[in-house]
């Protein structure tokens, strides 16, 4: 296999652990065949006839990942957050997502939809779709032409939803499976991931045969838990023989059997929280929809503290924003709130463990993603924060602090994803 070596210069920071940022003032990011080989602040004397993509006194940090969001939901940001999430749901995210039938509103919307992320320099996101198989294949292929990374669910839910919105279990199990065949490839960009709507909507019959297709075509899961005291309680309704909400999925074997990503945690009794440390289960915190819907704020540092991997997620359109930058900053603040209201003990997120989240906590995910240390895959943005921050003599990390809480999505003059430059003709 040929070797292709590129060298990017730049000031580089990245998270290797929450705790802290590596900084590199005009350093060295050297890939070879689109993975990174090393980070260095030297130039090695063998790459000195290499042609170097000289981006020196722009920012070269990681491409965000977001590890929850609805493509379907993207025409209702902003809409409906009067309400909590069952009658937001009812009222807003169902008549919207029913859209979908219509395979040309979809391929409108979803072009919109993956336009929004690269703007916003979301790398890799893991997607629900609407239960709506053609729309979910062309959301697949759009994301395939685009170069960036994705997992996609095509949803499933068969019980308590209009009847406009609810599918036959057998129906919806065929579809999934015939979804998961197309698009379970090695070496894709995007990749199928099963996804139960929540509990409340999916038979047991449906999450039966969904685990079953997990387990066959080893597939990640992605779903709801634990968001709102009413869905709770509903739940417990439902299932009054299991003891707890995670315990639902964990009964039916989509609990951390395969890979697991479970939106939202905010009301989780200790013992999830100890099954989901065990079983190596996924949080996806999304504050912007948590206090959009007054879902609450879910204790991330209860969960950081007994090693439960945590990302972030926009969760449109229950969140309001498609940007990581304005997650991060919520994400941040929902933690000073908790800390100031809820538990004096708790510490607030840091910087660090707010942008580590966005970049390598959910990025793992992924595989090795999120990172600039050896053989991560090279996912960057490029940063022109010369305005925010040009001739203030400012550090590596405030100038990141400045472009998280001040900059716009028009300071990131490129995008790279798996070593690819994704360029904005695509959109
Ligand atoms: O924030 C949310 N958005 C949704 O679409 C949804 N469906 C179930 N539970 C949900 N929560």
């Amino acid at each position: 296999m040929i070797k292709e070596i590129k060298i990017y210069k730049g000031d580089i920071i990245f998270c290797e652990s929450p705790d802290k940022f590596t900084t590199l003032e005009n350093g060295y990011i050297i890939t070879e065949n689109n993975k990174i080989k090393e980070t260095v602040q030297e130039l090695p004397a063998e790459y000195s006839d290499i042609e170097i993509l000289d981006f020196s006194e722009n920012l070269i940090i990681p491409g965000f990942v977001d590890i929850h969001l609805h493509a379907p939901q993207f025409e209702n940001l902003g809409l409906g957050y009067d309400n909590e999430l069952l009658p937001w749901l009812e009222n807003y995210t169902f008549p919207e997502e029913a859209k979908f039938s219509d395979t040309k509103y979809a391929e409108e919307i979803y072009k919109k939809f993956i336009k929004a992320l690269y703007m916003h320099g979301t790398a890799r996101s893991v997607v629900f779709s609407s239960l709506h198989l053609e729309s979910t294949e062309i959301l697949a292929d759009l994301f395939l032409e685009s170069g960036l990374g994705a997992y996609i669910g095509k949803v499933n839910m068969d019980r308590n939803s209009p009847s406009y919105l609810t599918e036959n279990y057998k129906k919806s199990l065929e579809e999934t499976e015939y979804f998961i065949k197309k698009y379970n490839k090695p070496d894709s960009m995007i990749k199928p991931i099963i996804t139960p709507r929540f509990i409340p909507t999916c038979t047991p019959e449906l999450m039966d045969g969904l685990s079953k297709l997990s387990e066959k075509y080893n597939v990640p899961v992605q779903s709801h838990l634990s968001e709102n005291l009413s869905e709770i309680e509903w739940v417990k309704e439902l299932h009054k023989e299991i003891e707890t909400y995670a315990g639902v999925y964990n009964h039916y074997k989509m609990f951390g059997d395969r890979p697991t990503i479970m939106a939202h945690c905010i009301h989780n009794t200790d013992d999830e929280i100890k099954l989901m440390k065990e079983k190596g289960v996924f949080v996806a915190h999304c504050p912007t929809s948590n206090f959009n819907l007054s879902s609450g704020i879910a204790p991330i540092r209860k969960f950081l503290d007994n090693n439960v991997k945590v990302g972030i997620g926009t969760d449109i359109a229950g969140g309001h924003t498609i940007s990581i930058p304005e997650t991060i900053i919520s994400a941040i603040h929902a933690s000073k709130m908790y800390s100031v209201y809820a538990d004096r003990t708790f510490h607030s997120l840091s910087i660090s463990e707010a942008f580590f989240m966005a970049t390598k906590g959910g990025g793992e995910f992924f595989g090795k993603v999120g990172s600039f240390e050896k053989d991560y895959e090279f996912d960057a943005l490029i940063i022109n924060d010369n305005e925010l921050s040009g001739g203030s003599n400012k550090t590596i990390q405030e100038r990141l602090e400045k472009y998280i809480y001040f900059g716009a999505k028009e300071d990131i003059i490129k995008m790279f994803v798996s070593g690819k430059e994704i360029n904005r003709e695509r959109f």
